[in-house]
């Protein structure tokens, strides 16, 4: 295949992203500083889909304008006059050569490297949308924390994605808590990536192969540090199943009961993940990943430290109020990944008839369900331990 008029800019890849909120925005920023420094691989613009709506931007905004700004506005257009998300990314000065756009064709077009980065609640919708519009050889990277439970069964977002739009799709994940990476406070994040390019649609002579040099150059920056690896499968369920267990570690932080009790819970949690891995992605995932990479145990700690998930299931307990009701109040529009991915799992594991053997995952749901007590905790991961009344000698 030769370079044609489908690809402008012959001989260097073309980067776009598909989402920007909070992780998707920190990710396009980080793309855009590397194509920039790397123009002879890449075209420095990265087109950047974002899903419309309309946003008022503050008035103690540095640069609001009060003929421009005294109505709500379109967040493309924001994103594209202020060079920064205001909604999902406050005060982080974004590349100028991110180009937001609303229409998702525009910015898939032309791009021989899709970065998904959406709330994976969302995916199936928009892989319509992006199906026939896209480049036949392109490759993709997902960096979605979450996995896609169907009538069919479980499956990664990296395949599901890949299968749906036939090209190829790896995975990111790792202990990234975004506000952090968006500040360049320093992180370390897993890629795995292992294409069979004999089975893909070859790319046009000229183009650079897509390897996982190619994958590290585009990602990699000082203060966030890439390792690239062969397991996605391992990438894709870390970054999935942790969220529940951030949910755990949340309620138990709500009821404070400190540091030791929130250990036992991960110990139990990172157990779960590895045997989930081991049961049902056996043939394509290493269980030390889970144990090894950022992708597993560091992101389990950090996402049960500062994430999201842990910050509304702790506020949830505080306030006596559902986790969803958490999100929508204090979240301003971003969105939880474990409450979902808690009822998927949980749906998948009924139908395996496995759910005793994830008894820590299946409390998560129970307690988001309303039919467990999170109290109920230390003998739901322990069955075994013996039946005890309280102590009488407390202060
Ligand atoms: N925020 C973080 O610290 C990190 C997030 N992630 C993962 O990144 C993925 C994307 O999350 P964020 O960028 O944080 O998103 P977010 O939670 O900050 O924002 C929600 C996004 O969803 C979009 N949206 C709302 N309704 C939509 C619809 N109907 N269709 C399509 N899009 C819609 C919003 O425009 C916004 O961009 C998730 O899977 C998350 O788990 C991964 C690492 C870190
Ligand atoms: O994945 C994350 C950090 O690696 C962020 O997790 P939350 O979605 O819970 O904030």
């Amino acid at each position: 295949m030769t370079l044609g008029a489908d690809h402008p800019g012959s001989g260097k890849h073309k980067v776009a992203i598909v989402g920007s909120g909070n992780w998707g925005s920190t990710i396009a920023k980080i793309l855009a500083e590397n194509t920039e420094a790397q123009s002879d691989v890449f075209q420095k613009e990265v087109k950047m889909w974002v899903y419309e709506e309309k946003f008022q931007l503050p008035d103690s905004h540095p640069k609001y304008d009060s003929s421009k700004h005294s109505k709500p506005s379109n967040l493309t257009e924001l994103i594209n006059e202020l060079h920064e998300n205001p909604k999902y990314l406050p005060g982080v000065a974004l590349p100028e050569h991110i180009i937001a756009t609303p229409d998702i064709k525009d910015c898939v077009a032309d791009a021989s490297i899709l970065v998904f980065n959406i709330p994976h609640q969302f995916v199936p919708q928009i892989c319509k949308q992006i199906e026939g519009q896209h480049l036949p050889y392109a490759r993709a990277i997902s960096c979605i924390k979450g996995v896609s439970v169907s009538e069919d069964g479980i499956s990664l977002f990296s395949d599901s994605i890949g299968k749906r739009l036939g090209i190829y799709c790896g995975a990111l994940s790792g202990a990234n808590i975004a506000s952090e990476v968006a500040q360049e406070k320093f992180s370390e994040t897993t890629i795995g990536f292992s294409p069979d390019d004999s089975k893909l649609k070859p790319l046009p002579e000229g183009l650079p192969k897509v390897d996982h040099e190619l994958i590290q150059n585009l990602f990699h920056r000082p203060y966030f540090h890439v390792k690239m690896i062969d397991d996605v499968a391992g990438v894709s369920l870390g970054g999935a199943l942790k969220n529940i267990i951030a949910l755990a570690t949340g309620f138990v932080d709500g009821l404070g009961w400190g540091d030791n009790a929130k250990a036992a819970i991960m110990r139990v949690g990172l157990l779960e993940m590895r045997k989930f891995g081991k049961m049902y992605f056996s043939n394509s995932c290493r269980t030390a990943t889970f144990t090894e990479e950022s992708c597993g145990i560091a992101d389990l700690i950090t996402s049960c430290s500062g994430g999201r998930n842990h910050r509304c299931a702790k506020l949830s307990i505080e306030r006596g109020k559902s986790v969803d009701e958490i999100e929508q109040s204090e979240l301003n529009g971003q969105k939880l990944q474990g409450t979902l991915t808690a009822k998927e799992v949980y749906e998948f594991l009924k139908k395996e008839g496995t759910t005793e053997e994830f008894p820590l995952m299946t409390a998560v749901y129970n307690i988001l369900e309303g039919t467990v007590k999170p109290e109920e905790l230390p003998d739901i991961i322990d069955p075994k331990s013996p039946k005890r009344s309280p102590s009488p000698h407390k202060l």
